[in-house]
């Protein structure tokens, strides 16, 4: 089970943008979080995955209370999280083929390289993993980030905006590669995002952000947001 309860977090403490927030996930369960642009949401899907520290309220991961944020964080809770963001290119290290940005996490762990497997899932030739970032396209360097989110076996998957810049189909093969590990693994899935079809269809619950934090965001929580 993964609990966000009473969180309040944001970049000011005198001004946070999320504001006493709750949201239980069971076990093995996929939520979906939609809400207007800037309510908050990618900092609170931060905040589950370990990756900020609130100002306030408590994470337990399946049992266990968080009590460090990122690499302060114990390495048995950080490893529980695969996340996966909105902008490949941002979370990729341009210098590495996509092999090596695969493998990222099992080298920082010391687990042996495995990555063949992974990239037959996302559907990674070999010919591009031996490429490097700006030799790809978005959706080819997604699903390389979506592989190094798999790499260590999370029980837990927040992906945040995760397909927002892709096309169709793209979309779609990424979320089938999700739902298979989801259901090989039993891992749970926190996915953030703007398309309520697509978190609809994806998802076994739906989370409105206007209903989980009425009071949240920079004004509110009141905003009018693309695709809501
Ligand atoms: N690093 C940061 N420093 C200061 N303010 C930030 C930072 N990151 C986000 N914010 C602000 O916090 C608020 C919430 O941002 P957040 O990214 O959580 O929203 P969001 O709901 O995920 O938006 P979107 O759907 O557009 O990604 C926004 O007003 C944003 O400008």
């Amino acid at each position: 089970m993964l609990e966000l309860r009473g969180i309040t977090a944001g970049y000011d403490r005198r001004a946070p943008v999320v504001r006493d927030v709750s949201l239980t996930l069971a076990a093995g369960e996929s939520v979906g979080l939609l809400g207007p642009s800037g309510c908050g949401k990618s900092t609170l899907a931060r905040v589950a995955a370990l990756l900020h520290r609130p100002d306030a309220g408590t994470v337990v991961v399946d049992g266990t209370e968080a009590r460090g944020w990122r690499h302060r964080a114990p390495r048995a809770q950080r490893t529980a999280f695969g996340v996966v963001f909105q902008q490949p290119r941002l979370s990729a290290d341009p210098r590495l083929r996509l092999r090596d940005l695969i493998a990222e996490p099992l080298r920082a762990t010391g687990a042996p390289d495995g990555i063949g497997e992974l990239a037959t899932a996302v559907g990674l030739s070999d010919d591009l993993l031996a490429r490097r970032p700006h030799q790809v396209s978005d959706g080819q360097l997604q699903r390389a980030c979506l592989a190094r989110a798999l790499a260590l076996r999370p029980r837990w998957l927040v992906c945040d905006e995760m397909t927002a810049m892709l096309d169709a189909s793209t979309t779609a093969a990424l979320v089938s590669v999700v739902e298979d590990y989801r259901r090989e693994n039993g891992a749970g899935l926190l996915a953030v995002g703007h398309d309520p079809v697509l978190l609809g269809r994806w998802c076994d619950r739906v989370v409105r952000w206007t209903d989980l934090a009425p009071g949240s965001g920079p004004t509110g929580g009141g905003q009018a947001g693309r695709g809501m």
